[in-house]
């Protein structure tokens, strides 16, 4: 996630290196060591002998594959397009199958992920690799920690706060930020656009999954009067709106595949022609791409464009998600309490138990859950005190306890324990929030307002 960002990442244009200043001017930054170079070396098959080094500091996971898009591409015919996957993670490095045909095997053991030290050999197709080393690196962290509106004690946070900071200074970086939902993508990008030279400037977002198909091109690019039925006036794009600022397009990995091929085009050329017209009009725009699905893995199934993905994935940005943030869920749930007795006034407390309940559970919602959690417990607590009944959650992880256990909870409180662990799990399975919705049964707009309601999607 952070980098000694003196090097810029290998995708990144010449000259687009990021600059070396002090982490946040309030002190010197302390660092961390963490998990960084990663060394591959493929032992049998057609590829036998090659070898591969990465930065897992810059890169967060090494794929491996046939597709030409990965990092270690395979000539092996029993190989996937999109094969296995090396995370880096705070437990060490992770193998994980991508949803390959013939799977991945640990000996005569084929497995979905396991962690791997040094020394492992792991067979995908009729190719054996070994990971043959994994070193710390030294990662600097911002000594306070918030960074603009973000919080975060955590070294994970502090890690990504300094790399904000150092991204921040740059001139016109393309930033990818990437992140579980409800983890805080959108509130990086509202950050980066405060702390840069051009927070004067307009910050327009857009979610680009409630974009309908049909009007996407004018929403980003802007239309003429007359252009198409009902486009009564001459009306700015969201490019032209963010003008001088900054744009936060969310969920890129939603945006059709016809519209990816201007959006690259607007990207290169820095200037967007409106629909209906002819005239290009410049537009000077940093734009910050947040997606909670893998793009890489997306480009190697043809689902998102590779050119576009490489212009894209300058500086990427990995907020963790809240489980991995050691520390932080006492510190932003006292946040939000605090933020709710400053608008009401009356004064709540977090009892230890409750902090304890609180650390205890997985927030597959991330920190938006959490908020919300903390937000009705505040509301629902009949004394000063916050109880752990208060917070309505089931200590289990979710979706995972036995049938048993859901009868210790209230009616309304396990069906919404279930509901939110059904519709975090779809997400994560499907590329698209559309494919989501259909295999759920649900219209897009049904989908999204179930995901509104429960406190998983805005
Ligand atoms: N580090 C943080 N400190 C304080 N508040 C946070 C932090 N991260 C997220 N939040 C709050 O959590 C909520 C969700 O954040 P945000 O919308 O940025 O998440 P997201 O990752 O963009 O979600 P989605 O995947 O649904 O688009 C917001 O209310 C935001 O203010």
């Amino acid at each position: 996630m952070t980098t000694h960002d003196d090097d810029p990442p290998a995708s990144a244009d010449p000259g687009e290196g990021l600059p070396t200043r002090p982490l946040t001017g309030r002190g010197p930054g302390r660092s961390m060591r963490r998990l960084g170079r990663v060394n591959l070396r493929v032992c049998e098959g057609p590829d036998r002998g090659r070898e591969l080094s990465v930065d897992l500091e810059e890169k967060l996971s090494i794929k491996g594959g046939r597709g030409a898009v990965n990092e270690l591409v395979l000539a092996d015919d029993h190989i996937s397009t999109s094969h296995f996957e090396l995370v880096r993670t705070s437990r060490g490095v992770l193998l994980r199958d991508l949803g390959s045909l013939n799977g991945i095997y640990l000996g005569s053991h084929r497995v979905r992920e396991a962690w791997i030290e040094p020394g492992t050999v792991f067979r995908a197709g009729q190719t054996q690799i070994q990971l043959v080393a994994a070193e710390a690196v030294e990662v600097p962290l911002a000594t306070t920690d918030q960074f603009e509106e973000l919080l975060g004690r955590s070294p994970a946070m502090r890690a990504m706060f300094a790399r904000l900071e150092r991204i921040a200074q740059h001139k016109n970086p393309r930033v990818l930020v990437s992140g579980e939902t409800g983890s805080g993508k959108e509130l990086v990008a509202r950050s980066l656009h405060r702390r840069s030279a051009r927070s004067a400037g307009p910050y327009v977002a857009r979610d680009c999954a409630t974009i309908p198909r049909e009007l996407a091109e004018s929403i980003l690019f802007g239309f003429r009067r007359g252009a198409f039925t009902g486009a009564v006036a001459d009306t700015r794009g969201c490019f032209e709106e963010a003008h001088g600022g900054t744009l936060f397009l969310d969920e890129i990995g939603e945006l059709p595949l016809e519209l990816q091929a201007k959006l690259l085009r607007v990207l290169e050329q820095k200037e967007v022609v409106r629909v209906g017209e002819h005239r290009p009009r410049p537009v000077d725009v940093r734009v910050v791409f947040a997606t909670h699905r893998d793009l890489q893995h997306m480009v190697s199934e043809g689902q998102f464009r590779e050119d576009l993905w490489h212009r894209i994935n300058g500086f990427p940005v990995a907020v963790p998600p809240l489980r991995e943030r050691d520390g932080d869920v006492r510190f932003l749930a006292e946040a939000f309490l605090a933020a709710c007795i400053a608008e009401s006034g009356a004064h709540r407390v977090l009892t230890e138990e409750t902090c304890r309940a609180l650390e205890a559970h997985t927030w597959p919602g991330n920190v938006r859950e959490l908020r919300s959690v903390i937000e009705r417990a505040y509301w629902l607590a009949e004394g000063d005190a916050i109880a752990p009944a208060d917070l309505d959650l089931i200590a289990e992880p979710r979706g995972r306890g036995s049938a048993n256990e859901w009868f210790l909870h209230p009616h309304a409180a396990a069906v919404g324990e279930f509901e939110r662990a059904y519709f975090t799990e779809l997400l994560a399975r499907f590329p698209t929030k559309v494919l989501a919705a259909r295999a759920a049964g649900l219209t897009p707009e049904g989908l999204r307002l179930a995901l509104k309601r429960l406190g998983l999607r805005p």
